[in-house]
């Protein structure tokens, strides 16, 4: 059997396995690649965020079509299909795989493509189909393989119409009504995706808000726009069975509520991709929701095996895996690499945007810290009313004594994008972060960062 043997060998080619591949072989280590799929990018680029997020941005444009009077002279309100948006999913996702293939061939990193298993600490079975089998060696493992949706036993997904988010990327047809179990965030951003196509949707929430670590304020904010915006949301609600029928798909809820549709999307969370990487081998053992524990710089209970990205659970976004697999990779390279930050960001990609870092208003309050608020509303700045998106609203909590920002949350358009300005303030040491900044330096106008103004002037004014 043929065998190569490498410094580092990272199993997935995620956000956080090619982060820490590129790492690695920038500071001289060889290093391999392994992944199961045939092309790069992991699950990120071809089932998780960048098709949701590709779907997502052509069905808020239609949306924004449809509402603009302007655009009436040009055409009546018009609704794409499920298929005409996934088509513009495939195009972005065929540009992602090139550049990051690219990124390998000009790292010199070699892909080998294959499923992978542990032999023992320094080797690993790839178990190829086609090529057939072979192992590879090295000094050095890190785990990047993922997550993928949790299915329960009792929900039929090979029914036509009973999806997760993976199996939605090849829905073929536009459905009339559909009921989401599950409203964290691939329910949230789901049922703005569908809602924006025209669909009825159902989103029914096991708990009794949406998105409940957010801040209330903005938690309550997509749950008012949402239902505005015709989404049926049901809250405290526990899913018992499912019955599937060729026509329509029937939902029974704990509660004795009867739900017919004729989609069903499961999207209540997601499992760890451990069960076939044979960790038994390595004396590993994953945790019921298959994912790995490790200390605070990446590494599992052996001291040459690494686990980074979905499969070590929590946060479990792309934006962390990508620091993650640079972090432990760092960390093999030199010894003395710093820690990741623990102010990790949130960006929800519902229609309005939701994004936030630092604590909720919640837990300055039960932490008994004195803070005050400074608010902007996107309907009082120019660039919104310029643009016509004046839904939301901009909120720092800030140190009353201080003026130190302790947290950023804000709902509406580019919110994702517009949250950065105030982290970069927030991360400062000591004086360096205050939201004087905010009414200390010009922006340009008209610009959404005008809201950073409006917002720290309305706080300080409560002083
Ligand atoms: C619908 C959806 C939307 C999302 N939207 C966002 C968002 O907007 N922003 C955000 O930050 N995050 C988002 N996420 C989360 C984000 O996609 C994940 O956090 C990210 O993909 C995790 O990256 P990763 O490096 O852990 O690996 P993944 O991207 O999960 O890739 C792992 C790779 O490992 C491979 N693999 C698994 N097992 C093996 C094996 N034994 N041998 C070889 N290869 C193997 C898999 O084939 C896969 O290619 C979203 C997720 C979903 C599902
Ligand atoms: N914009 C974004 O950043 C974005 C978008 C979509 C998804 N994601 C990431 O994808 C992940 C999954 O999102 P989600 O909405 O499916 O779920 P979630 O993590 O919000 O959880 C939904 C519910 O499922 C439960 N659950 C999770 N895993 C389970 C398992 N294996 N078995 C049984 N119950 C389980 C959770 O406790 C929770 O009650 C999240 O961690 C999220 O960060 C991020």
């Amino acid at each position: 059997m043929n065998s190569e043997n490498f410094d580092l060998i990272i199993i997935g080619t995620g956000p956080s396995g090619e982060s820490a591949a590129i790492n690695a072989s920038k500071h001289g280590l060889s290093v391999a690649l392994v992944d199961s799929r045939k092309i790069v990018g992991g699950n990120c680029t071809h089932q998780g965020t960048i098709p949701s997020k590709t779907l997502r941005h052509s069905v808020h444009s239609v949306m924004k079509f449809n509402r603009n009077p302007l655009f009436r002279a040009i055409s009546e309100p018009k609704l794409l299909t499920f298929q005409q948006v996934m088509q513009s999913a495939e195009d972005t996702i065929k540009k992602q795989v090139s550049m990051r293939s690219r990124f390998y061939s000009r790292n010199d990193i070699p892909i080998f493509h294959g499923t992978a298993s542990f032999k023992n600490d320094n080797t690993i079975s790839i178990e190829n189909d086609e090529e057939g089998n072979f192992e590879l060696t090295a000094k050095q493992f890190i785990i990047a393989t993922g997550s993928r949706p949790y299915r329960p036993s009792n929900v039929d997904f090979s029914h036509p119409r009973v999806f997760d988010s993976d199996k939605i990327l090849t829905l073929k047809e536009t459905p009339k009504r559909v009921i989401i179990y599950g409203a964290g965030v691939i329910g949230c951003e789901y049922a703005s995706i569908f809602n924006g196509l025209g669909c009825k949707v159902d989103l029914v929430n096991p708990g009794d808000k949406l998105l409940s670590y957010m801040d209330d304020e903005i938690s309550d904010a997509l749950s008012y726009h949402l239902r505005s915006l015709g989404v049926l949301i049901r809250h405290s609600e526990t899913f018992d069975s499912l019955k599937t029928e060729p026509d329509k798909i029937i939902v029974s809820l704990k509660s004795g509520k009867i739900l017919k549709g004729d989609l069903f999307l499961w999207a209540n969370g997601r499992a760890g991709n451990t069960e076939q990487l044979n960790l038994q081998a390595v004396g590993l053992e994953a945790n019921k929701r298959g994912q790995l524990e490790v200390d605070t710089y990446y590494r599992t209970d052996v001291k040459n095996i690494y686990a980074v990205g979905d499969v070590i659970g929590a946060p479990a976004l792309a934006s962390a895996s990508y620091d993650q697999g640079r972090c432990a990779s760092s960390r093999i390279v030199d010894k003395e690499h710093p820690l990741l930050i623990e102010d990790i960001p949130t960006g929800i990609y519902t229609i309005p945007e939701i994004s936030s870092v630092g604590k909720t208003e919640s837990e300055l309050t039960a932490a008994k810290v004195p803070y005050e608020v400074g608010k902007a509303y996107f309907k009082d700045t120019a660039r919104a009313q310029i643009t016509g998106e004046d839904v939301g609203v901009l909120k720092l909590l800030f140190h009353r004594e201080t003026l130190a920002l302790l947290g950023i949350h804000c709902f509406g358009d580019q919110s994702a994008e517009i949250l950065h300005i105030g982290q970069a303030i927030m991360a400062q040491k000591g004086e360096g972060n205050t939201i004087e900044y905010f009414v200390t330096h010009t922006f340009n106008y008209p610009t959404m960062a005008e809201a950073y103004r409006v917002a720290a002037l309305n706080g300080l004014n409560r002083l």
